[in-house]
């Protein structure tokens, strides 16, 4: 029998990711892929929440969204990742998982709204917590969310699932010479300005002294071997 590294994890979940090989939207058998990687490790007893992105459907800062007002077009960006926490909700629930999702901008007639306390409590009860909408506010990421809530639920880590399998020194889909790190620290990260997070939230986890491993989503067994402390991925640390 083995132990998880942790008790209380804090999962970014790429929205873009969701799409598949589809050009847009999620992708039924992806999502399906991701909740039993989730699963997975719920069954070993961790404690899990949930943050999705929402680059599948909408950002505030891509083409489409050009000439518009950028907090309008956050918020349409935030509403993406409420869809994405339904949808995963739904696929978790139809997988025998128990799972609430928490928004951060209130729209209590479809979600319930974020409240720290019940979040605390949901995850106590072995509940799988998603949380929607970022951080509720424009100029912001679902990156940056996993920092914030992570750090308000007292995760241990921030696992980002991505489509690149760490943090390299350029980004692997435009630079193919570039290599990947085994672990990396906030500052160095930070000051090469690796676009593989936001420093927003690279700075958050660095002040909270709250490790981030960056890892693959679309690796099978990937998520499992992180959570059993194996060497996957990159480690982001103090
Ligand atoms: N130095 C780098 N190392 C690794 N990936 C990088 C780097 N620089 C840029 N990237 C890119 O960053 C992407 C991951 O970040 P991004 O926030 O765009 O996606 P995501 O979090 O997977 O999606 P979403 O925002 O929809 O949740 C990778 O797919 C990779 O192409
Ligand atoms: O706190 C937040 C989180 C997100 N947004 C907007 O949503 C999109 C989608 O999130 P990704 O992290 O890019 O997947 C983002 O581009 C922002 O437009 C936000 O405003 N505030």
């Amino acid at each position: 029998m083995t132990t998880p590294a942790y008790k209380r994890v804090l999962l970014k979940l790429s929205g873009e990711a969701l799409m598949g090989d589809d050009a847009y939207g999620i992708n039924r058998a992806t999502i399906e892929r991701m909740v039993a990687d989730v699963a997975e490790i719920s069954k070993l007893g961790v404690e899990l929440a949930i943050v999705i992105g929402g680059g599948n459907i909408f950002r505030g800062v891509a083409p489409g969204a050009q000439g518009m007002d950028r907090a309008t077009a956050d918020y349409m960006g935030m509403l993406a990742t409420v869809m994405n926490s339904l949808a995963l909700a739904d696929a978790m629930r139809q997988a025998g998982l128990t799972a609430r999702v928490m928004s951060a901008i209130g729209i209590e007639q479809v979600v319930e709204p974020y409240v720290r306390p019940k979040a605390l409590q949901y995850l106590e009860e072995g509940k799988i917590v998603v949380f929607a909408a970022g951080t509720g506010n424009p100029f912001f990421t679902t990156d940056t969310a996993a920092a914030l809530r992570g750090s308000e639920i007292g995760a241990q880590i921030v696992l980002k699932a991505t489509k690149v399998d760490g943090v390299y020194t350029a980004d692997p889909k435009k630079d193919p010479s570039a290599t990947r790190y085994a672990s990396i620290s906030f500052d160095e990260a930070i000051a090469k300005h690796l676009q593989v997070m936001d420093a927003t939230a690279f700075a958050l986890c660095r002040d909270q002294k709250l490790p981030i491993k960056v890892f693959s989503i679309v690796k099978p067994g990937a998520l499992k071997s992180v959570v059993m402390g194996d060497d996957e991925g990159t480690l982001v640390h103090v």
